[in-house]
């Protein structure tokens, strides 16, 4: 269990922060021995990451800023609960005051709705998501605190028959997946009625990102924001930065609604969802398609592939072996720093011993959502679970007998060196192309097509994303992105390393810095 936490005073909280995996989290009643209560679960927990809900009074926000500021609390997430997603009022008018008086400028990030964002701005509209975005910049200067989040759920009848929304894809993608996500937006929304979409604005004090996802028809929302600001403080205190918190939160909330939107529990208008959608019956889970028609869902959905290869782990026995640690063990630190995909390469292992260490991580991987990928061999990939997936070399089984036997669910990697090759596995049913070497590496002695070849691979890959390989360090990691890869994937640069969790932080936080067309504030 990793040493960090969240803190919150409501019971989804805890649900949430339990289901996100790796924090310990604690639930407090808001009252009565609050300060006490505050103490205890701030000592316990290490003040990592704490959020903040639902305060009913002035004088608990005024109790609360200040624990937090005794216990040194590093994040703070303040959901500024004023108003209900049904639209009901939740504060007096003066907890809106104290909240922006004593506890918005020591947060990390505050997460109001549109009714809330605009009560924090003394009643300023906010109809569009123009509107959104100058709110969010306002709400930071008014507020004082890091960032902004105003969640979009409240949209209702906005102009999109007059402007179209030009949303950009929900996470730090590189540009060239820009174009296939904004459909999305430029859906038409139905006049009178909620949008298909629901966007969220995120302004970090430098950029404003907008996070777009399909609209999940339930009545299953009880407790959503509540849900996205524990998410999100959780995410944070594993260490990931705000825009990757935002988003790996958001698809958490959004993918709970999804698979749970046909449980019937209790009788009220707003009904529970399910937290723990993702311990039940893991193979079978779903992704929420972020096609606004709700098409079937699958392991390999290409937007989910698109979006999990951004920092692709390959793992490597020699390394490993050398630093004394074991391939769960390194596994755990690379997804604990942000791997969003993980690849088990072993080139001398016999079949029941890789079979044992890809099942040995397949809980780590399953438990973060992070998808697991076997190299080469097709026998142990089928053998390991249901959602394992493949990746295969040009001198492997060829990709589409590879396909035939996967099927279409699990996720089928290739590697090309060529257009030649990249049209080939396009047509073979590759999910996507690990493209190298990009770089000289010192873990393989492979060819290296550099930048240029690997544009040209991308750009006839199109739209099957492609993943850089072959020595990517953290200095040189932007190159391939902005090359028209939409990932990187490793070896040594995380495996060689004495901290492997932070080792993959740092490229990781390098990877952020990609150029964001358009999403300049
Ligand atoms: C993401 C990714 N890209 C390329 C490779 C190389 O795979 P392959 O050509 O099968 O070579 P070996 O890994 O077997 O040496 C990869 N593994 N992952
Ligand atoms: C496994 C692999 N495949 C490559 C290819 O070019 O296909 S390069 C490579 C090794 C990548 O390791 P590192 O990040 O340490 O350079």
């Amino acid at each position: 269990m990793m040493a960090c936490g969240v803190f919150g005073t409501c019971a989804v909280t805890a649900l949430t922060a339990q289901n996100t995996q790796g924090v310990h989290s604690v639930h407090v009643p808001p009252l009565p021995f609050l300060a006490q209560q505050i103490d205890a679960c701030l000592e316990d927990i290490g003040s990592h990451a704490v959020k903040t809900g639902m305060l009913p009074t002035p004088a608990v926000v005024e109790l609360v800023a200040s624990k937090i500021r005794e216990h040194k609390v590093e994040q703070l997430v303040v959901d500024p609960v004023l108003v209900s997603t049904s639209g009901h009022a939740l504060a007096e008018d003066s907890v809106a005051k104290a909240l922006l008086r004593h506890l918005t400028p020591l947060a990390t990030l505050i997460t109001p709705n549109i009714p809330e964002a605009s009560a924090l701005l003394g009643g300023s509209p906010i109809q569009t998501i123009d509107d959104m975005e100058a709110a969010a910049k306002a709400l930071r200067e008014a507020a004082g605190c890091q960032a902004v989040l105003i969640k979009g759920g409240h949209l209702a009848n906005h102009k999109d028959e007059d402007k179209p929304a030009h949303i950009q894809p929900p996470s730090t993608l590189p540009s060239n997946t820009q174009q296939e996500e904004s459909t999305l937006a430029n859906a038409p929304a139905a006049k009178h009625k909620q949008t298909d979409a629901v966007v969220d604005v995120l302004f970090d004090g430098r950029l404003v990102h907008r996070l777009a996802r399909a609209r999940v028809d339930t009545a299953n929302t009880h407790g959503t924001g509540c849900t996205l600001a524990s998410a999100i403080a959780a995410e944070l205190s594993k260490g990931l930065p705000m825009l990757q918190a935002v988003d790996a939160a958001s698809q958490y909330l959004h993918a709970a609604l999804w698979n749970s939107k046909a449980s019937h529990i209790g009788k009220g208008a707003q009904r529970p969802f399910n937290h723990g959608w993702m311990l039940a019956d893991w193979h079978r889970r779903t992704f929420p398609s972020y096609n606004v028609e709700g098409m079937a869902h699958q392991t390999a959905d290409p937007k989910f592939v698109r979006r999990m290869l951004w920092l692709y782990a390959v793992t490597d026995p020699d390394l490993n072996q050398r630093h004394g640690r074991s391939l769960r063990n390194a596994v755990t630190a690379a997804i604990a720093g942000g791997a969003t995909m993980v690849q088990v390469r072993e080139k001398s292992a016999c079949g029941g011993a890789f079979l044992a260490e890809v099942k040995s991580v397949l809980p780590v991987c399953r438990a973060a959502g992070v998808p697991l990928i076997v190299n080469d061999r097709v026998d142990v990939a089928l053998a390991a679970g249901p959602d394992v997936g493949v990746h295969v070399g040009q001198e492997d089984i060829p990709a589409s007998e590879v396909r035939q036997l996967l099927g279409p669910n699990r996720i089928l990697g290739v590697t090309v060196k060529s257009v030649e090759e990249a049209l080939r596995a396009k047509q073979d049913g590759a999910d996507y192309l690990g493209a190298g070497a990009v770089y000289a590496s010192s873990t393989k002695d492979s060819g290296v097509i550099g930048l240029p070849g690997l544009a040209k691979v991308c750009t006839a890959a199109a739209p099957v994303p492609v993943v850089a390989i072959g020595g990517i360090q953290t200095a040189n990691a932007l190159e391939p992105l902005r090359a028209g890869a939409v990932g990187v994937a490793v070896v040594s640069v995380l495996f060689g390393a004495d901290d492997v969790q932070e080792a993959t932080r740092k490229l990781s936080a390098r990877l952020q810095q990609v150029e964001q067309k358009s999403l300049v504030a």
